[in-house]
């Protein structure tokens, strides 16, 4: 069986989107399958996830993301804008605002700015972030996997956990430059302090607007963006007077603005999506 693909990008958070409202692609393979061979980077098509948009009975439609590994999260800020331009520009909602069904609840994507009747910047309201009201200390070091936890000259580190949906562990440093996230990534990712793993997000602050993230995320690794641990960092720099409530975080892959509305309670993420390139592939 045939499958077309849509291959997408939020500032290099990188999805493969697929059309699978009437079920075809389920009947035929796992979905977890499905994202481990399409993100291979050497054997597949290479992305972080697929993203796959199916029949909701309650919402305008329903969203699925799959991680690189095969497990699946409950929201992905950056494939949510890039899910809403798909939509509109594949006919499927031409709709300036959508309401979308997640694991982490209902999402509203709006379409910021078009050219050409392209989809070019979305604004999504992404819920209201919930919190693990204390930071946890945490200590790290190799032997952490081991589950040992000894104090080393990297010292203690204060994670702020903050859920999006999907679980963030926020940890601020001095010098983002110095942070070793191959290493200490997913030393927290696994920690069995986080029973469902964790993404983990490393915050420079440069100043109350501004702020300066890398990402180690839960089922994919490295990545160039993550919006959903934009908007955790965010959460965790305001509350704890690091930053205010409408800040730019600059991540590797571009600049998302974070806009935490105070009476509402609600986080808005805005930023680009774009499209690399379409195909189809044989399963
Ligand atoms: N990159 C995404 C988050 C994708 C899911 C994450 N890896 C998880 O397992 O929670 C984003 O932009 O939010």
């Amino acid at each position: 069986m045939r499958i077309d693909f849509w291959k997408m990008h939020g500032i290099g958070n990188d999805f493969i989107m697929l059309d699978d409202r009437d079920k075809t692609i389920a009947g035929y393979i796992d979905y977890s399958d499905l994202a481990v061979r399409l993100c291979h980077r050497r054997f597949g098509i290479g992305a972080d996830g697929i993203i796959l948009a199916r029949h909701s009975d309650t919402h305008d439609i329903r969203f699925i993301i799959i991680n690189s590994d095969g497990s699946e999260p409950e929201m992905c800020g950056n494939g949510m804008r890039c899910f809403a331009k798909y939509l509109y520009e594949n006919n499927i909602l031409v709709k300036d605002e959508i309401k979308v069904q997640t694991l982490a609840g209902t999402v509203v994507p709006r379409i910021e700015k078009k050219q050409s009747g392209q989809v070019v910047s979305v604004c999504v309201d992404m819920g209201v972030p919930r919190l693990v009201p204390q930071q946890i200390p945490f200590v790290h070091d190799r032997d952490m996997a081991l589950g040992v936890p000894i104090e080393t000259a990297q010292g203690t580190m204060l994670v702020s956990c903050v859920s999006m949906g999907n679980p963030h562990a926020v940890i601020f440093v001095n010098d983002l430059s110095l942070v070793d996230i191959e290493t200490i990534g997913p030393m927290v990712e696994n920690h069995p302090r986080f029973p469902e793993k964790t993404n983990v997000e490393f915050i420079e602050v440069v100043s109350d607007r501004q702020l300066k993230m890398r990402v180690w995320e839960r089922g994919a690794g490295i990545t160039l963006a993550c919006g959903t641990g934009a908007c955790a960092a965010v959460t965790a720099a305001h509350l704890t007077g690091r930053a205010g409530r409408q800040v730019r975080v600059n991540l590797d892959g571009g600049d998302l603005d974070i806009s935490w509305n105070e009476s509402s309670g609600h986080i808005f993420k805005t930023g680009p999506a774009q499209t690399v390139f379409k195909g189809t592939f044989d399963i």
